[in-house]
């Protein structure tokens, strides 16, 4: 009988099928057997009895700003965080360090950084930005997840945000590349105008921060971006959608055929407008958090399983881009730092509205992998899969403090919150990264992972 190199004991594992009571065994670093009693010797053995084992978090929208802005967050800091909330896997976004990931020279250096430094695998984002078409090719080539563009204006000069000139040119060469185009979705036109008429009022409240970007700056991107999917036949991935009316016009590209997934983000599920009038600074983002009735109406087509995907949009930045004595909502950073609690918001989200947990890790797991071509190896608790495992209890709650969030910046929107869950551990490639509150692997030990060649991209 072959020996294993750990054997996890009862669980209650996460199967595309349901959850299902049994051993997962795991050898070099793949899931070998997953059956009830096995009996094969092990190096080790977790009795995990009473707890639940979901395939590892697939984070496909996290902002690390390394390199040139690792003060604000890294890949070492990072990805501690990230597997202390059960990610395996993680999708770092092509923006926000120095330089962009716009060329294959950015590429290539963020890739050997984060070989060195990451404590969980990851893949990288390109970005489509003005002038970069040129380089989409050897992007693609050198293994890009996909592309990345803004709508409108990012909050940082290394990374402008798209023209429509540049958009559809961009498209046509992505389409071609057999890549999917991931669209920050708010008008720039539109949230340019009523921002400047606000600072010609001298208007800076979290009010006036909110309605200057109002839902339809969000609903008139994602039109115009389906217009220009249909003449390119661009494939497209909406981030963090926020609001009820795109999903509708979303859903109606959908069912016409086109090739379009959709993602939101734990915050516009859990957090409204109220908490940025109560919290200030750190509950500030783009899209912002929308009134109680919106949220009310994005749970319920989260509910009725409209999103394709669940990613935490994790941009964090230092304390005083954030301060909450800021006065000025114009002035703060936007972006929710949270990559930590992403599987916990999901898992609290499926108790309270009774969600079969086969649903969650298709949301942050087997979606995001089958989507971006990485499903041959990663995304579901299956024979021959990476064993890249979460394993959590809902049997001990966990409150969100200082000393338990693992990043560079212990600001959160999420300080003090009470899951009715906790993560146990987590394992990457069958290495055991975080166990009971400890970063328990010795060195990082994660891998740039590149999507699978003939990765046929699939609307999930
Ligand atoms: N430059 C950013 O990190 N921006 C992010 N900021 C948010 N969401 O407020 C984003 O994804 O748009
Ligand atoms: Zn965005
Ligand atoms: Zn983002």
């Amino acid at each position: 009988m072959e020996h294993l190199d750990i054997l996890i004991k009862n669980g209650k594992a996460v199967l595309p099928t349901g959850v299902t009571e049994t051993d997962i065994g795991i050898k070099d670093g793949k899931i070998a057997i997953v059956e009830k009693g096995i009996m094969n010797k092990a190096a080790i053995e977790w009795d995990v009895e009473n707890q639940y084992i979901f395939p590892g978090m697939i984070d496909v929208h996290v902002h690390f700003s390394e390199p040139g802005r690792e003060h604000w967050e890294g890949f070492h800091t990072g990805s501690m965080m990230m597997a202390a909330g059960g990610c395996t896997t993680y999708f770092d976004m092509p923006l926000n360090g120095i330089p962009s990931t716009v060329n294959l020279e950015a590429l290539s250096t963020k890739a050997e950084i984060g070989n060195g430094k990451s404590f969980i695998d990851f893949s990288l984002w390109g970005g489509l930005v003005p002038g970069n078409e040129k380089d989409l090719e050897a992007l693609a080539e050198a293994g890009v997840i996909g592309f990345k563009a803004f709508l409108s204006s990012t909050g940082n000069k290394e990374f402008e945000a798209v023209d429509d000139l540049t958009l559809l040119n961009g498209m046509k060469r992505i389409a071609k590349l057999g890549k999917v185009l991931a669209l920050h979705s708010e008008s720039d036109a539109i949230t340019n105008w009523l921002k400047e008429e606000k600072e010609n009022e001298g208007k800076y409240s979290a009010d006036d921060y909110l309605e200057s970007r109002p839902i339809i700056a969000e609903v008139e991107a994602v039109e115009r971006a389906i217009y220009y999917s249909e003449l390119t036949g661009c494939p497209l991935h909406f981030v963090h959608i926020s609001s009820a009316k795109a999903i509708e016009v979303i859903e109606q590209a959908k069912q016409k055929g086109m090739n379009i997934t959709v993602e939101t983000c734990p915050h516009y599920l859990l957090y409204n407008h109220e908490h940025l009038r109560g919290l200030g600074t750190i509950a500030k983002c783009a899209p912002p958090l929308r009134e109680k009735e919106e949220q009310q109406k994005l749970i319920s087509l989260l509910i009725e399983n409209k999103f394709d995907m669940i990613s935490s949009d994790h941009s964090p930045c230092p304390y005083e881009l954030k301060d909450p004595n800021m006065y000025n909502m114009f002035q703060a950073w936007g972006g929710i730092s949270g990559g930590q609690f992403t599987l916990l918001s999901m898992i609290e989200l499926a108790l309270k509205y009774k969600i079969p947990f086969d649903t969650v890790a298709k949301w942050t797991a087997s979606a995001p992998a089958e989507r971006f071509g990485l499903a041959d190896r990663k995304g579901k608790i299956a024979i021959g899969a990476d064993a890249d495992l979460a394993i959590i209890t809902l049997n001990e709650s966990h409150t969100v403090t200082e000393e338990n969030f693992y990043a560079k910046h212990k600001q959160s929107l999420y300080m003090g919150h009470t899951f009715p869950c906790r993560i146990v551990g987590t394992l990457n490639r069958g290495n055991l990264v975080f166990k009971e509150g400890v970063i328990v692997a010795p060195i990082p030990n994660g891998r740039w992972v590149k999507p699978c060649e003939n990765a046929s991209i699939k609307s999930v």
